[in-house]
């Protein structure tokens, strides 16, 4: 059996094609204005500077407009609510971003919270969060949403079948295994105090590797046929699982890279534009 190789970057391509056609769309109707994500990133992280300057090109490449805030590594929380507070009140602003992680001075989750529902195209606050869990209309956290959107593309059934999310982080595990759910998953969240990893990773019909440590969850937990989905992303050009023995015996992978990182920035853009469409549309 050959894999299928879910292709995120393929994807992602495919879908900015026809966002750029939204975006003529709404101009047109809105006397030329479009979208706008505003992106804060606090302190000098190369890896996150990298990351934050991909989403205001992606957002380019559609024909929306990005916002770039940086502030500096002192930053303290008050500061960065502040920033929070004028961007929630600026109307040519349709979607916030803050970048994680941030400095350890500042309390992340409080600034999060402070983004408001309507601008949360990263899907980061506990409302939203809650609204999703519940079924609720709400914008996904960028990167399971993204997932989600690629699962669906590919046409991959969820109902009923077992899906092991390895990892519970806020804005990646927690909400994968609440979507997973949602899709009629029977969803088991696996994590550092899991005892039997191994044993509960072979019953995975889907898999979804989100613990954030190069290729630790090993080829041979995962079972034939499965499906696979990795949102790690090391510097090593890796991800979180041993994926290069499973090609020739899994249903379905995502590569890295070129699988879900692409589409977790497609969703934040896409999610940035269906916020504009509210606001100019
Ligand atoms: N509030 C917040 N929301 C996020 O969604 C968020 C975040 N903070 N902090 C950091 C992580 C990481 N992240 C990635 C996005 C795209 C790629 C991506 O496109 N990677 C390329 C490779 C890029 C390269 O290194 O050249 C790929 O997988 O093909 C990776 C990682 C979003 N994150």
């Amino acid at each position: 059996m050959t894999a299928q190789i879910l292709d995120g970057k393929a994807l992602a391509q495919q879908f900015e094609e026809e966002m750029r056609q939204r975006v003529e769309a709404l101009k047109a109707k809105a006397d030329g204005r479009t979208p706008i994500l505003a992106t804060i990133l606090v302190g000098a992280d190369p890896a996150s500077a990298t990351y934050v300057k991909m989403k205001g090109n992606a957002c380019r490449r559609v024909g929306m407009e990005s916002e770039a805030i940086e502030m500096a590594e002192s930053t303290t929380t008050e500061e960065l609510l502040a920033k929070i507070d004028e961007l929630n009140n600026n109307p040519d602003v349709h979607g916030i971003l803050l970048q994680h992680p941030v400095p350890a001075q500042i309390d992340e989750r409080a600034c999060f919270d402070a983004i408001s529902l309507e601008k949360d195209v990263d899907g980061v606050t506990c409302l939203g969060f809650g609204r999703m869990s519940m079924g609720e209309a709400a914008y996904g956290c960028a990167t399971p949403k993204g997932i989600m959107r690629l699962l669906e593309h590919y046409q991959v059934e969820m109902e009923g079948k077992h899906a092991v999310v390895v990892g519970r982080s806020a804005i990646l595990g927690k909400p994968m295994a609440m979507m997973l759910l949602e899709a009629n998953a029977t969803v088991t969240i696996c994590h550092s105090r899991t005892r039997n990893l191994a044993d509960l990773v072979k019953q995975a019909d889907i898999v979804v590797g989100a613990v954030g440590k190069p290729e630790f969850i090993k080829a041979d937990w995962i079972k034939d046929g499965a499906v696979v989905v990795d949102a790690g992303y090391h510097p090593e050009q890796c991800g979180d699982i041993e994926l290069a023995p499973l090609a020739d015996r899994v249903a379905a992978y995502t590569p890295v890279p070129g699988g879900v990182g692409p589409m977790t920035i497609n969703t934040l853009i896409f999610q940035t534009l269906q916020s504009g469409e509210k606001a100019l549309g």
